[in-house]
């Protein structure tokens, strides 16, 4: 007999791919319905960017056509990105899902392009994203999300004033760029830095967002501390190339990470080969290869993936459409969604398993 207990009953072997448990055990397959030979269910994935959405589904749809009856099986596919656990010294943001760091050695490495990129493609995929722009030595972000010339609003809200983002490409963005004067020295800025992220934390009308992206400053200062100190923190990505001093100094970043307690989801080496636009199948290793693939197994965090050098990766951000929106088929492009979906895929896993 056909029934829903039946149909949750073949599910019950069928686990998500990454967490290695049962999906019906994770509360992650909801109102089954049956109508004759018809059987319809929900699948809420831990996030929309899942990159195995499609092997689940298939999986389940397999199962169930085991019981004898079925003729059709429907899945309504949802996502509910789980919240990172709070923590008793550091204070969440109402709304605010999950806080992602997206970190370098040095600059120059491409930290920026990796943040706007992945923010653009959680979007795309149907996440609520913001991008805060911490970056005090080159705040571009605003560039490369074709919002140069925006400035961020204040507003009168319940608890004070609040910064109204900026917002295109489907992200919520403040950047360091809409309130520091370009002319004015570095040096000006740097004491301004914690201030300020704290005001881009707390005091920014984000709303709800499955994902908070953190463009962080280069290297392992005071930005990294006060960051890590106030907010839990889903994790840390750090960016790299494959140039060595690159690779010595993010492990300096990933060091720092770790002993404030904030996991590293991942590496991201960039710039890892060249592709030039006239022979597109052609690649060429400039700065030696391997070792992002190096530094990870050397400090087991895993390496979620490898973007080359290509000239329309720059031109999308310096023309304001990121290359996941501009050109997604391009090989960064699809570097950088994998990518997306490697740091929401990780994220979820934490978040269930903390
Ligand atoms: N894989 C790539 N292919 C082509 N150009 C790239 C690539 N990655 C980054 N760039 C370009 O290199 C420049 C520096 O990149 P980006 O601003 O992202 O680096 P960053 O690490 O954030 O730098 P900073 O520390 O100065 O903020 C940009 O012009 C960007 O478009």
């Amino acid at each position: 007999m056909l029934d829903v207990s039946s149909v949750l009953e073949v599910l019950k072997p069928v686990q998500d791919p990454e967490l290695q448990k049962s999906l019906v055990e994770l509360n992650m397959i909801r109102n089954v319905e049956i109508d004759g030979g018809t059987v319809r269910f929900t699948l809420v994935l831990t996030t929309p960017a899942c990159p195995l959405r499609e092997f689940i589904v298939e999986d389940c749809q397999r199962a169930v056509k085991q019981l004898p009856g079925v003729e059709e099986v429907l899945v309504d596919v949802t996502a509910e990105t789980p919240s990172q656990k709070s923590l008793p010294d550091r204070t969440g943001i109402d709304g605010v899902k999950n806080i992602i760091a997206i970190s370098s050695g040095k600059g120059g490495v491409g930290k920026s392009t990796v943040a706007v990129n992945v923010a653009v493609a959680l979007a795309k995929l149907g996440a609520k994203v913001g991008l805060i722009d911490a970056d005090i030595y080159g705040p571009n972000a605003p560039t490369m999300l074709g919002l140069a010339d925006a400035k961020v609003m204040v507003q009168q809200g319940a608890q004070g004033e609040v910064l109204q983002p900026a917002f295109n490409h489907g992200v919520k963005l403040v950047s360091m760029a809409f309130l520091i004067d370009p002319d004015q020295p570095v040096i000006w800025r740097g004491p301004m830095l914690n201030g300020v992220i704290r005001q881009f934390l707390y005091q920014v009308a984000w709303g709800d967002l499955d994902y908070l992206i953190v463009d962080m400053p280069p290297g392992t200062g005071d930005a990294q501390l006060t960051l890590t100190q106030a907010v839990p923190m889903a994790g840390a990505v750090i960016v790299t190339t494959p140039q060595t001093v690159a690779l010595l100094d993010s492990r300096r970043g990933l060091k720092m990470f770790q002993q404030m307690g904030v996991p590293v989801l991942g590496i991201v080496e960039n710039m890892s080969y060249f592709i030039p636009p006239d022979l597109p199948d052609r690649q060429y290793d400039l700065f030696g290869s391997g070792g992002g693939e190096k530094t990870s197994k050397e400090l087991n965090i895993p390496l979620l993936g490898c973007i080359p050098l290509e000239i329309s990766l720059r031109e999308g951000g310096d023309g304001g459409v990121p290359i996941v929106v501009g050109e997604p088929d391009s090989a960064s492009g699809k570097a950088l969604i994998a990518i997306a979906k490697a740091i929401a895929a990780k994220v979820s896993i934490a978040a269930l398993t903390s």
